[in-house]
């Protein structure tokens, strides 16, 4: 108690000013009696005689057989040992004695020293230290006999006073009144600390043996009496709190028959924490709940984990987290869990299950909490489904085509990559196929792009059904596709294989209830012989359907060594033309063309030739189809274009000059502008101008091409047509532009004499041209004989080496004087 204590706390401090001397007096006699030449006094000259009222502070300890002895004890020590006996060891006495006796004499035998140690006891609740002074002796019987003085030395304090005193808990004792009746009608406050003053906000002095129904403090409230009374005699105990609003106190009761030990708190702040815990927890539109550490048991679920996992409360509360993960992440959950520390930020996407078994992409965070008084784990989820379904829909679009969801070009190589990196160690066959559809671009042509798409989607879809397993089917753009055969695959097995894609590919196809038929032709290289790269095997491949195609399509082929020193010396042919285009190798030959009737030439055709500074003269049948593919044609067709007008200018004003025209101009769209040009800049009138096109100009953007050959024949220029009988549908052109002139194809002319079937197209060339009024003209007249077939059959005009080869600029003035001189002489 607290006025108790006081006075204890007052006699004990003039009861120990007085004695604490007896330390340094009994030290210096100790060291007076020390005799020169030896290291510890004689026993009698420190103990005997002299020590008067400190004798009762003695003990003697001395050694036997190894155990330290008590040997005597003074009156004093005997009331702190609470033990009168004398030849016990030192164990035998109490623990706090013992220790501190030990100690001391233990040091004071090791150093030949006085030795001061301290004994803290606590007897009756009280804590009570004492000086405890070793001094070593020499026995007469040689022996070391230890005389310890024993004392209080400090205020004794209470206990349990001290311990209250340091908490910030309020404590207090109530002991229950009873009335008449024998129940327990109030209370008196019998003890209290500090704390529980401040708590219940008034002093101590006016509380302490005050009753309870006296008022002024929280405790006296009806209620609150009224729970109190409810403990007495019911029992150990329990807990409740008093809210008035802006304070809450804990309190803690515990009975004892007619006694209340109470515990108060304030945990107004720990209150208003856990409601706006609470408030987070319950309103968070993020799920969140709180699951036992040990057990892994849901102890709470906010509304929104309710709505989001689709179980309800109760449900919920009554499963553990393992109920919604995946059988297959049990290892990894658990395996979490077990690192989860205080806090926990998800490193990793996890997969929940939800009541109605759709699984979801979570982040979870968690934090250690302790949740209704058990640890647990506070956690909140973020749903990240939609994102990671949005993240694989881009990266499914970054590798695949948008039109046929096959793997676009970067995904296929990867993938080979892949294959070629798992077959490398154990030297395995990786096919790779590059595949192009034949007649692809009439279908688009003629029916239009939709249906092309539409068509590439079914092709798309037999890859699939064929291409299988760890094998794959890509579409590289437009109508190239690519596959991967990754197992083991001999030549054999990928040949069948080739046979059977082109089979299945090449089945008619049903759109719009169009019937539409195309090939394919695939190219094959083979790692590791064709390579082990996946770009060498690409391009190998990739040359090897060139092969394919240039045969016809619809085969297969395999790559071989020297495909690649064709594509090289055809590198070498596109570096030499750009090289030659600037270099100005190029030049114009012309080739005249004559009028049978009229037995003159009436004009000349202008043949391109390519001077090459190492390989001499190229023909233009060999390096005008490079010039296309690499669109060098444009330019060096409108050089063609303004060199022959510009020849032309010199030329007699009724000889014509013919221009051909590559198809690939016409793509340009600046045809028409490098013909006027031309005729500009040459000043030739456009009626001298001959512009020569092939069939295959109506190959492609039909309708396009045929605009251009109007805006061409309206500047005045006429338009024949070329290498007639060779093409598809000739006698359709003709019909779709009325064209000047036909040029019979050199083919037919070179059999005239021994071929019926040449004769009889020759003929009906002719007869055509005439009914529809189109001039005619034989390709490669070398003999009179075709000559005279020729004009027997009605053709207007005739070209070839029977008049003369394609000649230099230079040369043609005296080609044209030649032949004045002998059709003059002839006639
Ligand atoms: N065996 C034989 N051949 C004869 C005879 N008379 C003429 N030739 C050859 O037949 C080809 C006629 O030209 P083309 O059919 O327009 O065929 C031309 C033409 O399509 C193309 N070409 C030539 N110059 C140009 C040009 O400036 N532009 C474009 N786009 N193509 C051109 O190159 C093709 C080949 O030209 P060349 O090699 O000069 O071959 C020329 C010519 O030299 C003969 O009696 N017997």
């Amino acid at each position: 108690m607290i006025m108790a204590n006081k006075k204890s706390a007052k006699t004990s401090a003039k009861f120990n000013s007085e004695m604490f001397a007896d330390v340094p007096v009994l030290q210096r006699k100790w060291q007076a009696a020390v005799r020169p030449g030896e290291k510890l006094p004689h026993y009698e000259d420190v103990m005997l005689g002299s020590l008067g009222r400190l004798a009762d502070h003695i003990v003697l300890l001395r050694n036997v057989d190894g155990v330290l002895t008590v040997s005597h004890t003074g009156r004093y020590v005997q009331t702190w040992l609470n033990d009168e006996r004398w030849d016990i060891p030192l164990s035998a006495l109490p623990p706090d004695c013992a220790t501190a006796l030990t100690e001391a004499a233990a040091n004071a035998r090791e150093n030949c020293r006085p030795y001061l140690a301290s004994a803290h006891c606590v007897r009756d609740g009280l804590v009570r230290t004492f000086d405890v002074l070793a001094l070593p002796t020499r026995s007469r019987w040689g022996g070391i006999l230890v005389g310890v003085y024993v004392n209080e030395r400090n205020a004794q304090y209470n206990l349990l006073d001290t311990i209250f005193s340091a908490t910030d808990e309020g404590v207090l004792s109530l002991a229950a009144i009873r009335n008449a009746r024998g129940e327990a009608a109030d209370f008196q406050i019998v003890h209290l600390n500090q704390g529980a003053a401040r708590l219940l906000m008034q002093p101590a002095t006016d509380l302490l043996w005050r009753r309870l129904s006296a008022g002024g403090n929280p405790l006296a409230a009806p209620l609150v009496m009224n729970r109190l009374r409810r403990f007495v005699g019911s029992g150990p105990g329990g807990q409740f709190e008093i809210d008035s609003g802006d304070r809450c106190l804990r309190l803690g009761v515990t009975a004892f028959g007619d006694m209340l030990s109470l515990t108060v708190s304030d945990v107004t702040a720990l209150k208003r924490r856990e409601e706006s815990f609470r408030l987070l927890f319950e309103n968070n539109p993020m799920p969140m709940w709180v699951f036992a550490a040990d057990t892994m048991e849901f102890l709470s679920v906010n509304d929104a984990a309710v709505q989001h996992y689709g179980y309800s409360r109760d449900r919920f509360l009554g499963m553990t987290l393992r109920e919604i993960w995946p059988e297959d992440e049990w290892g990894v959950h658990a395996a979490a869990l077990r690192e989860i520390g205080d806090v926990y930020q998800s490193s990793r996407d996890w997969r929940h299950i939800r009541a109605d078994g759709t699984e979801i992409h979570v982040l979870t965070f968690g934090r250690k909490v302790t949740f209704e008084g058990r640890d647990g784990y506070l956690v909140a989820v973020v749903d990240i489904t939609e994102r990671r379904a949005a993240e694989a829909r881009i990266a499914h679009m970054a590798h695949h085509d948008g039109l046929t969801n096959l793997p676009n070009r970067d995904f296929y190589q990867e993938r080979l990559r892949e294959a070629l990196e798992r077959g490398r160690p154990s030297s395995k066959r990786v096919a790779v196929m590059c595949l192009d559809l034949d007649l692809f671009k009439n279908v688009n042509d003629s029916f239009g792009h939709p249906m092309g798409d539409r068509l590439l989607k079914l092709v798309a879809e037999r890859l699939r059904e064929v291409v299988r397993d760890d094998n794959v089917a890509a579409r590289l753009g437009g109508d190239e596709f690519a596959v991967v055969l990754a197992a083991d695959v001999s030549p054999n097995e990928a040949s069948g294989f080739a046979e059977r894609l082109i089979d299945v590919l090449s089945a008619p196809y049903r759109i719009d209830g169009l019937e539409v038929v195309v090939g394919a032709s695939i190219g094959i290289a083979l790692s590791p012989g064709d390579g082990t790269t996946s770009e060498e095997l690409m391009r190998n491949a990739d040359m090897a359907l060139y092969r394919a195609k240039s045969e016809g399509g619809g085969v297969h082929h395999f790559f071989e060594p020297e495909m690649d020193q064709q594509a090289q010396k055809r590198r070498d042919m596109e570096r030499d033309l750009r090289a030659a285009f600037s270099n100005g190798e190029f030049e114009l030959h012309y080739q005249p063309l004559v009028d049978i009737a009229a037995d003159r030439i009436s004009g000349f055709e202008s043949l391109l030739r390519w001077q090459h500074p190492q390989k001499g003269m190229v023909s233009p049948a060999e390096f005008i189809p490079v010039a296309e593919d690499i669109g060098l044609i444009v330019a060096l067709g409108e050089w063609v274009l303004r060199e022959a007008c510009a020849e032309a200018m010199k030329w007699p004003t009724d000889v014509k000059v013919a221009v051909n025209l590559s198809p690939v101009q016409f793509r340009s769209r600046n045809l028409v502008q490098a013909v006027i040009s031309a005729l500009a800049h040459s000043g030739l009138p456009a009626q001298r101008l001959e512009l020569e096109i092939t069939e295959s100009v109506f190959l492609a953007e039909t309708e396009a091409n045929l605009a251009i050959l109007h805006q061409l024949r309206e500047l005045g220029v006429s338009i024949s047509m070329d290498d007639f009988g060779t093409g598809y549908s000739s006698l359709s052109y003709l019909r779709s532009f009325p064209f000047d002139k036909i040029k019979i194809d050199r083919s037919f002319v070179k059999d005239l004499a021994r071929r019926s079937d040449c004769l009889a197209i020759v003929r009906a060339i002719s007869g055509l041209g005439r009914s529809l009024k189109i001039t005619t003209t034989a390709e490669g007249v070398e003999t009179t004989d075709q000559l005279d077939w020729l004009r027997a059959e009605g053709c207007n005009e005739v070209q070839g080496f029977l008049f003369s080869a394609a000649r230099p600029a230079g040369e043609i003035a005296a080609l044209l004087s030649g032949f004045a001189a002998r059709a003059s002489k002839a006639a």
